[in-house]
């Protein structure tokens, strides 16, 4: 009981409750002023502390940027992009190309470099797939005299930078966080790369000076549930099946945006399942082909009423002639020093194949291919963002860009099969990387 007393006097001051041996009047009084004077004092010793703590953080933070400066930064690094921008044609291009050590990005890259136009690559080399294969990309580009900056399009003060290193004419924006059926795994990297890190870049352009006219790379899912074949860009694109179409979908107006308020020159195309040599691991062509060397099962989706799914497969030779004509073709843009002058171009395009072809008989060129047989594990098509079938109209495409895909199904899936064995070697695909 005596301890029960004793607890009492700790407890808080409940009106009634409080008993103190302090009997009265000036003692209270004196031992409330104390009280009060020492918890003002903890307090401000605990204010001191949190902003010590804040400022030390602060200063971690920044010793960090400036640590990703220096490495980043430097006059070899400067003297890097500056050689590998250098355009050796008549009238060539200085081009950011964003997402350079990617599937696309390396390819437009290694085309505008080859005919004489200045690229800088800039790739964050994130883990998504093999960071071996986009290094292995990267050497490549070296090799050509391209230099890959590492970093994220949402790093806005090392875009200023290259901006200022570089009055880039135009940027190929190819960085995205790509892939239908990832975005119900991994929501965030979506917004992270193609809305955050669309607006960062978007923001750098329109402050630069010149501005650049942009490319980028937008993609048949915007489509979505659309059932209207072929898919026209005027028709509907409100009805995305995936996070990752709604992130483009959301591009498109994100950038149609920028043109209307800074005067940016804009192109963005529609990608139908581009597929090809250096391609990207997580596609279904290439996994398939991993699988089928392995000699382990392949899931192969099937719509509704057992329909067979259908891609219009394009070859990445015709995407790259694609994407050098949006360039070619692009306007300047209007503004400078983020104020607008006049209306600019703004443009989207599909860029397809023409030709949907069912995933069973994509399964069947490739067994052909590798001479071993698949084994197929086929299953209803799982509610994870998939859409049943797509299908280009290329003709704005043809008109304006005079884009005319060469390249059938069978012909392009040998010339990634050739690629792939030469890269990984044929032993059963068990020296993947
Ligand atoms: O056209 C586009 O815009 C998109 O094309 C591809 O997306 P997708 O067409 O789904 O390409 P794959 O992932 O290679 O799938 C091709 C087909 O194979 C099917 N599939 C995929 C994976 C699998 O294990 N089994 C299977 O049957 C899919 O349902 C689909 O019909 C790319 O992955 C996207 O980044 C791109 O934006």
């Amino acid at each position: 009981m005596a301890l029960k007393a004793e607890e009492e006097q700790f407890l808080p001051s409940t009106p009634g409750k409080f008993k103190d041996k302090w009997s009265s009047g000036k003692n209270r009084q004196f031992y409330r002023c104390f009280a009060s004077t020492s918890t003002m004092f903890l307090w401000a010793l605990f204010l001191v502390a949190l902003t010590a703590a804040y400022l030390s953080f602060q200063s971690f933070v920044d010793s960090g940027n400036k640590f990703f400066s220096a490495a980043c930064g430097g006059a070899h690094w400067e003297k890097q992009i500056r050689s590998s921008a250098q355009i050796h044609r008549h009238n060539g291009f200085a081009v950011l190309v964003t997402g350079a050590a990617g599937f696309v990005g390396s390819h437009v890259s290694l085309a505008l470099k080859k005919r004489g136009d200045g690229v800088v690559g800039l790739d964050n080399f994130n883990n998504y797939y093999d960071v071996s294969l986009k290094k292995a990309r990267k050497s490549l580009l070296n090799n050509h005299n391209i230099f890959i900056v590492e970093g994220d399009i949402n790093d806005g003060r090392m875009l200023a930078k290259l901006f200022e290193i570089v009055h880039f004419s135009h940027v190929m924006h190819l960085a995205a966080q790509a892939g239908v059926r990832y975005a119900m795994e991994n929501p965030q990297s979506y917004v992270h790369s193609n809305i955050a890190g669309l607006v960062s870049l978007l923001e750098a352009c329109k402050t630069a000076d010149p501005q650049p006219a942009i490319v980028w790379a937008s993609s048949s899912s915007v489509y979505g549930l659309n059932d209207k074949v072929p898919f026209s860009e005027s028709d509907q694109t409100d009805r995305p099946a995936s996070l990752y179409a709604a992130t483009k979908k959301a591009g498109e107006e994100i950038t149609h945006t920028y043109n209307h308020i800074y005067g940016l020159s804009i192109t963005g195309l529609r990608f139908f399942t581009v597929y090809g040599p250096w391609g990207r691991p997580d596609m279904a062509y290439f996994s398939f082909t991993r699988n089928i060397l392995q000699g382990k099962p392949i899931t192969v989706y099937r719509g509704k009423n057992r329909v067979d799914l259908a891609r219009d497969f394009t070859y990445i030779d015709d995407i790259v002639r694609g994407c050098v004509a949006s360039l070619d073709t692009s306007k300047k843009s209007t503004g400078s020093g983020g104020k607008k002058r006049g209306p600019a171009q703004y443009r989207i395009f599909n860029l397809g194949n023409t030709s949907p072809v069912t995933v069973p008989q994509m399964v069947g060129i490739l067994e052909k291919q590798l001479r071993v047989k698949a084994k197929k594990n086929v299953i209803e098509m799982p509610g994870n963002g998939d859409v049943p079938f797509t299908h280009a109209n290329i003709s704005s495409a043809r008109r304006e860009l005079g884009y005319k895909p060469t390249t059938d199904l069978q012909t392009g899936l040998k010339k990634f099969v050739k690629w792939y064995l030469s890269y990984y070697g044929y032993n059963n695909g068990q020296s993947v990387k």
